[in-house]
This record gives structure tokens, C-alpha cells and sequence, in this order.
């Protein structure tokens, strides 16, 4: 009796290693499915590594989430178990691409898009983090109180990071108790309009709002994301313009001097942003830039003077020309508008160049039914380009024309949208980092058919559709979460909700 008690005894200690081992092995995020990966520690092996400084052949350790260390060479094999080392071969390893100019739609218009089928259309993409603009939302995102709604909403529902632009609106303007309070419950920074938004609860700014708004975030040090293009004719001379189904109609009513006419509205309060100023903290983004003549000239020449200014655009304008675009294809409406191809050409060069600093998608999707596809009328058809699970092989397919280097792809998705989004812990694969990371392969290419996976609520919508396209993605890592490998998602969503503090 008394031996057979000793000896259920001298096996408790085995029993408790082969628990701890069961939890070391299984560890919490891949038992409740957060990763599609057995393991808390584990080294990912590529010949290509897009690292800060240069790129290399060796692995990248993973470790509770963070990036442990990153070594070159092979020696590190002799501290790794085999089962424990995923080697990727020639794929390219590189920082996951944050996005920081998504429509979600969530809540109140999932018909649209929403958290689920965005985020995890995302993760097959690429992109580890994106940042959620405050419009296209049932309610928009313009105080405390609906940024608490989004971030209810988002709730167990994101396959990657997501944080949250404000919106700054006349409403809340001048009322800077309501500004704080919008920042202080996390908004990453504001975003504004200079020209109608098409949504009722977004009215648009002039320069007196944008510039109260940008004295807030000073304080903060957060950014204000501006949608510049100010309206030069009335509504009514629109209709007058031509054939509603050609997209030269539509581009004439959204002449590049728009654009110029906002930039030039801004400069004076770009100049509060430089050290010294009134608004010295705060930093001023202008979103998709499509115009790359005066425009871009504005804004270089502010650059110049040390005013805190960066400048986004997206791939649609550097995929696609005006010239090309098919009568009644009202898939590729967007505002501002996709220009002709000399523009495209020159928005490469300025990209090239450092002039533009970054890339954001502007997936910005709606119901179907909203483009019209019938009629096919540009001046009526809702805008908004569909794009976000493709951003990466289309910067990619287009750019390697343009002789595009692996490190300006990680500089213009990943390194400069963590420094506007406040995300020191992103962007860049490097020790102490959060594990945000893109396997993909930029030789192999494919055609954006019927068979191709793609999680969009409506890929009908996306003017990628059919094109043939290089560069596919194998595996997205979130914190160290196997969220996406080929054609298979983590059945959780278990994407961390970015709110500043
Ligand atoms: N309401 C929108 O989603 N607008 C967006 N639409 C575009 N870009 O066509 C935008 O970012 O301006
Ligand atoms: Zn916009
Ligand atoms: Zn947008």
C-alpha cells in the first residue's frame, strides 16, 4: 500500500514536466487559436532579410511576441531545436506593412467592409497594422464617445493591429475639451477634410479649424491627416462636362488645382509646425497625393523650410493612368482623381526621389450597388478605391519597372507609417520589436482570377481584379502570431487594438 503511494509520488514530477512541457510547446495564443504556429519561441530562416541596415541571410528569433534577435549566418542553428526553426528559403522576410489610410466601415456600415473581413483581407496581404480612418462609420469617429464604439466594435473581431484616426470636424473644432478628450481615449492623431466628404456626420474644415486643431495635437504630439483638395467650381457647372461614362469627364470636374489650392491654403499653418512655432509638436500629413506637379512642388518647398510635414500616395495612382481606364468602370473612381500618365510617371519619380514619404492604401470600399456598374456614371457613382489585401504585390509589380529596392518597399509600408502612427515598436525588423512580419515570395507571380483566395467583402469592387500581378504573400506573423499562411487564416482574431497614451 504504502509503496504503491510512493511510487504515484515519484511520478508527480514527471506528470508536472510533461504539463509544462504541454504549455511550452501549445503555448496560450495557439490553443485558443490566435496562431496557426505550435510556438512561443522559434526562429524564422530566410537568405533574404530586409533588416534597417542591409539585407541578410540568416534568421530572425521570435520570442513572446518580440522580436528576440536577428542574426546573420547560420551559427544561431546550434541553439534552435529543429522543430522550432520555420526556414522560408529565399522568401523575403520583411516588417509587415501598416497601413495607415484604411475605411473599415465598422461599425454601422459592415455592409461595406468591417473589421472581419478587412483585417483578415489584410493579414493575407501582408499588413500587420492598419490604422482606421474616422469616416464611412456609422457614427464617425469625432469624439470620445464613437471612438469608444469603434473600439467596442473591433472587440475580438481584428485579425491584425488596428488603431484609430479622430476626426477633426467644425464641430469639434474649436471646443478643445472635446479634442483632448478624443485624444486622450486614444486616437492615434486627426484626420480632416478641405472638401466635401460625402458623409454627413464628416463636414469638412477650412484652414481656422485645421489650424485650432493642429495647436491641440501639439501638445500631444500627434499628427493631422489632411485630405487636401478644396472645391474650385460650383456643383452645378459639373453636369455640363460631358459624357457622364467617360472618366475624362469625371477628371475634369477634379482638376489638379484643387489640390494646389488646398496645399497653398496650408502653408501658413504648416509653418506653425516648425520649431519655434505656435504649433511646434505637431506634425501635418497630406493624404494621397495625386497631383505631382505644383502640388507636389508646395509641399517640397515647405519641406524645405523645416515646416513637420509628410506627404502619402497610394498605389492606384501609381498603377494605373487616366488615359487607360474603360468607359463606365467606375471601380477606379477616386478622389482625388487617378490623373494621366506623364503625372504617374512623375508621382514615381518623386517617390524615388524621398519626396513622397509613404504609402497607404486608401482602401475605401462601399456596397456594390453604389458604383452604379449599370449606368456607368463617374460623376455619380460612389468613389473609393478597393484595394487592401493587393497593396503589396502592385507596389511591388510596378515598381520593379521602376528599379524599386526591397528597402524603399519596408521604408514607404513599414518604417516611415510606424513614425506617423506614434508606433516605435513597429515598422523595422529589429530586437525588441513587436514579431510583425511578411513572408513573401517577389518572383512568383499570379493572376487575380476567380480561384485567387481574396477576403474583401466585395472583390467585384476592386479594380485589381483580373490583373496580373508578381510577388505573392506565404505567411503574415502578428506578434508573433502565425495570423495568415497561405490561404489559411488563425481561426481567432486576435489583433491588439493600437490606442495612444
Ligand atoms: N468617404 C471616403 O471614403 N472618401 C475617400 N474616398 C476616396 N479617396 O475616393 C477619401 O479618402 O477621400
Ligand atoms: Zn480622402
Ligand atoms: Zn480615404
Amino acid at each position: 500500500m504504502e509503496s504503491g503511494k510512493y511510487r504515484v509520488l515519484a511520478l508527480l514530477p514527471i506528470l508536472a514536466s510533461l504539463i509544462l512541457l504541454y504549455f511550452n510547446i501549445f503555448p496560450q495564443d495557439y490553443r485558443s487559436g490566435c496562431s496557426l504556429l505550435p510556438h512561443r519561441h522559434y526562429w524564422i530562416a530566410s537568405k533574404r532579410i530586409v533588416t534597417p541596415n542591409a539585407i541578410i541571410s540568416g534568421a530572425v528569433e521570435v520570442k513572446g511576441g518580440k522580436i528576440k534577435s536577428v542574426v546573420e549566418g547560420d551559427e544561431w542553428r546550434t541553439n534552435a531545436w529543429s522543430h522550432q526553426i520555420i526556414d522560408y528559403g529565399e522568401a523575403v522576410v520583411m516588417p509587415g506593412l501598416i497601413d495607415v489610410h484604411a475605411h473599415l466601415d465598422d461599425p454601422g456600415k459592415t455592409e461595406w467592409e468591417g473589421f472581419p473581413s478587412g483585417t483578415r483581407a489584410a493579414a493575407a496581404g501582408g499588413i500587420t497594422t492598419l490604422i482606421d480612418m474616422p469616416l464611412n462609420s456609422v457614427p464617425s469617429t469625432v469624439s470620445e464617445e464613437t471612438l469608444k464604439l469603434k473600439t467596442k466594435a473591433a472587440q475580438g473581431r481584428i485579425f491584425v493591429d488596428v488603431g484609430f484616426w479622430g476626426g477633426l470636424v467644425p464641430e469639434n473644432a474649436f471646443n478643445v475639451t472635446a479634442l483632448e478628450r478624443l485624444l486622450d481615449a486614444g486616437a492615434l492623431g486627426l484626420k480632416s477634410f478641405m472638401c466635401p466628404s460625402g458623409i454627413n456626420d464628416f463636414p469638412m474644415t477650412n484652414s481656422r479649424h485645421i489650424k485650432e486643431g493642429l495647436s491641440v495635437l501639439a501638445k500631444y504630439k500627434r499628427p493631422l491627416l489632411v485630405h487636401a483638395e478644396i472645391q474650385q467650381k460650383a456643383e452645378g457647372d459639373l453636369e455640363m462636362v460631358g459624357n457622364p461614362r467617360s472618366y475624362s469627364t469625371y477628371l475634369k470636374t477634379r482638376p489638379a488645382s484643387w489640390e494646389e489650392a488646398a496645399i497653398r491654403e496650408l502653408l501658413a499653418v504648416m509653418k506653425d509646425t516648425r520649431a519655434g512655432g505656435p504649433a511646434e509638436g505637431a506634425h501635418l500629413h497630406i493624404v494621397h497625393l495625386s497631383d505631382a506637379r505644383s502640388s507636389l512642388e508646395l509641399i517640397k518647398e515647405a519641406k524645405s523650410s523645416g515646416d513637420s510635414i509628410t506627404v502619402e500616395t497610394c498605389p492606384h495612382y501609381l498603377a494605373f493612368s487616366a488615359e487607360e481606364i474603360p468607359d463606365g468602370d467606375t471601380r477606379f473612381k477616386c478622389a482625388p482623381p487617378i490623373r494621366d500618365a506623364d503625372n504617374k510617371e512623375k508621382l514615381w519619380e518623386a517617390l524615388l526621389d524621398g519626396d513622397i514619404d509613404m504609402l497607404s492604401s486608401d482602401h475605401s470600399p462601399s456596397a456594390p450597388e453604389l458604383k452604379l456598374f449599370g449606368e456607368g456614371d463617374f460623376l455619380r457613382a460612389w468613389g473609393g478605391i478597393s484595394s487592401l489585401q493587393f497593396v503589396l504585390p502592385v507596389t511591388w509589380s510596378y515598381g520593379r519597372q521602376h528599379g524599386i529596392s526591397l528597402n524603399q518597399l519596408v521604408s514607404w509600408w513599414s518604417e516611415k507609417p510606424a513614425k506617423l502612427a506614434g508606433q516605435d515598436l513597429k515598422g523595422a525588423i529589429a530586437s525588441g520589436n513587436h514579431a510583425d512580419i511578411v513572408v513573401w515570395e517577389p518572383e512568383i507571380e499570379f493572376e487575380l482570377n476567380d480561384n485567387h483566395p481574396v477576403y474583401l467583402k466585395h472583390p467585384n469592387i476592386s479594380a485589381y481584379m483580373r490583373s496580373k500581378l508578381g510577388g505573392k504573400v506565404l505567411s503574415t506573423f502578428v506578434r508573433g502570431n502565425l495570423v495568415y499562411q497561405e490561404g489559411k487564416h488563425a481561426p481567432a482574431a486576435c489583433g491588439v487594438q493600437i490606442l495612444a497614451r
